[in-house]
């Protein structure tokens, strides 16, 4: 990693940049050619009909996939040949990848260990006492961004689905990403669902970067504020909501698939 080059210009910019990122299956394309620049504290999104390439492009940022072609950057520095944890130490992480929560700790517990895992780097070189009520306080603090205040003490399994989601994403922050990947957070979510933890996403976004895979359109209207649209593995465009909604190339992708604008 000490070689690893920074191209400043980039780094000044964008917090994630691809260039000219693709995978092939036996020959196949799943991602071809992607030039994909996220702003630094910004909430990007990367939308697309089934099978546009967006999961294998998640992927390939975090190390999951080997690009045939192209470059990975995150802050101008070149990882795109370095593995999972070593990125993730870096500070780029997916939520639902590395945080697994455990069904049987409570919320606080699951959090806690999140905290003390190799990548959480704050709280190594304390002492024993003082470690226990920081890291009490800190998961806490954690807990309550996420709107699980009052629910400490409850097992991840007795959780609604929207939010264990939360829980997921709390553990998440323990490790105090510079990027955070959010894949497909509202999937599988009831209506009453989806807004809090949109709202919770937007509170969360607050000094970092996101790029998150949703196909909740108006969940991506809410919360992005650049938004890149795939296609059979190309980028179709890129701007903001209305531009992209607007977009006839947009258009006709979407109603040519099973998805709607
Ligand atoms: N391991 C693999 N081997 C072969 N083909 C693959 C593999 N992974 C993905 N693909 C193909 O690559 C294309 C892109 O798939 P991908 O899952 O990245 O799309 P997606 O945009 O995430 O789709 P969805 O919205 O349905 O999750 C699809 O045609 C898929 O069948």
């Amino acid at each position: 990693m000490d070689t690893a080059q920074i191209d400043t210009t980039s780094a000044q910019d964008y917090a994630l940049e691809t260039r000219d990122l693709g995978k092939s299956f036996a020959g196949f394309y799943a991602v071809k050619g992607v030039n994909l620049q996220v702003r630094r504290g910004s909430v990007h999104a990367l939308i697309g009909p089934n099978g546009a390439g967006k999961t294998t492009c998640f992927n390939l940022l975090t190390k999951t996939l080997s690009p045939t072609t192209g470059k990975v950057f995150l802050e101008g520095r070149d990882i795109t040949r370095l593995r999972t944890a070593q990125v993730a130490k870096l500070g780029l992480v997916r939520s639902f990848q590395i945080s697994a929560t455990f069904p049987h700790l409570t919320c606080l517990e699951n959090v806690r260990v999140a905290l003390q895992s190799d990548y959480g780097k704050s709280f190594r070189f304390w002492s024993p006492i003082s470690a226990v009520s920081e890291l009490n306080a800190r998961a806490v603090e954690l807990l309550e961004r996420v709107g699980l205040a009052n629910a400490l003490d409850l097992t991840a399994a007795e959780l609604s689905y929207g939010k264990k989601r939360a829980l997921e994403i709390a553990t998440t922050l323990a490790l105090d990403p510079k990027v955070l990947l959010l894949d497909e957070p509202t999937a599988g979510m009831g209506h009453e669902d989806i807004e809090p933890i949109t709202k919770m996403i937007s509170e969360v976004s607050d000094g970092r970067t996101i790029l998150i895979v949703e196909h909740n359109l108006s969940v991506v209207a809410t919360l992005c504020e650049r938004i890149t649209v795939l296609q059979h593995g190309e980028v179709l465009t890129e701007g903001t909501y209305d531009e992209v909604a607007n977009d006839p190339d947009v258009i006709t992708a979407y109603m040519g698939g099973v998805d709607e604008l």
